[in-house]
């Protein structure tokens, strides 16, 4: 039985990377969605400490996405949030009992098998969280809970904070570590100037399918209004 989980909530795709919407059309929304989910779940795949992967979501459509890439769906009836997701997603895990999951969303566009290792390797034996910040210090990129239930999820904003405190607060051991490849998640237009300005190759493959009709030295917006 499979004892590490990763777990990844996607939203129905039309409703994802709304914040996007001053910068990207539906169809580029949705494929950027796609093209990201993907990246996210083959590298958990390819990573050597994780058992199986598992998607949480309401869309019957991304659950299918899911499977084809041999992540296992866990349907929900309605988009109610990704804490919420998460936690009744952990709830179904109960009867398998993994030691650990490690819960990571569906945008992080520079995400490799390799950085998703040094999670698990910055985790000493004493350490039941491992939380991976976002560049900007707000949000969590990864949180690695052994046992499962060590913390409840608190995605949202400011939630890097929030998970450190709750970790503090239930006095769990917990490691923090910066992973640049797991610190950028694609939310707005500036996460997509950052990534276009510091990842060339990575960006071009994930927008040229797009066609974004923009040097990649001009910022999105600017281009875009331009
Ligand atoms: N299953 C599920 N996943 C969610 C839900 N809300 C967000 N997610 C996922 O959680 C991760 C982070 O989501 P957000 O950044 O809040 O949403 P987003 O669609 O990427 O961007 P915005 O629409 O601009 O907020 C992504 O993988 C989302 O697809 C939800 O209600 N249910
Ligand atoms: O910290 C979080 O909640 C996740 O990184 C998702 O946050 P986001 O809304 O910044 O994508």
């Amino acid at each position: 039985m499979a004892s590490t989980w990763a777990l990844v909530p996607l939203k129905s795709s039309e409703r994802a990377k709304s914040r996007l919407a001053e910068v990207l059309d539906a169809e580029q929304r949705r494929q950027l969605f796609f093209a990201l989910a993907e990246q996210v779940i083959v590298a958990l795949h390819e990573s050597r400490n994780i058992d199986a992967v598992a998607v949480v979501t309401s869309s019957l459509e991304v659950a299918e996405f899911a499977t084809s890439l041999h992540a296992m769906p866990i349907l929900q009836e309605a988009d109610v949030g990704m804490s919420p997701a998460l936690e009744s997603a952990l709830r179904s895990f109960q009867a398998m009992q993994p030691e650990r999951v490690l819960m990571v969303p569906g945008d992080l566009p520079l995400i490799s098998a390799r950085a998703v290792d040094a999670i698990f390797e910055a985790q000493t034996a004493s350490e039941q969280v491992v939380l991976v910040p976002d560049r900007r210090h707000e949000g969590t990129n990864a949180l690695l809970c052994s046992p499962p239930q060590a913390i409840a999820p608190r995605f949202g904003s400011c939630s890097f904070t929030r998970h450190l405190s709750a970790a503090r607060a239930a006095n769990i051991a917990t490691r923090v570590v910066e992973i640049e490849e797991l610190a950028l998640d694609l939310d707005c237009a500036d996460d997509l100037d950052y990534l276009r300005s510091h990842a060339f190759e990575r960006s071009a493959s994930l927008l040229a399918p797009l066609r974004l009709a923009t040097a990649s030295n001009v910022p999105l917006r600017a281009a875009l209004v331009g």
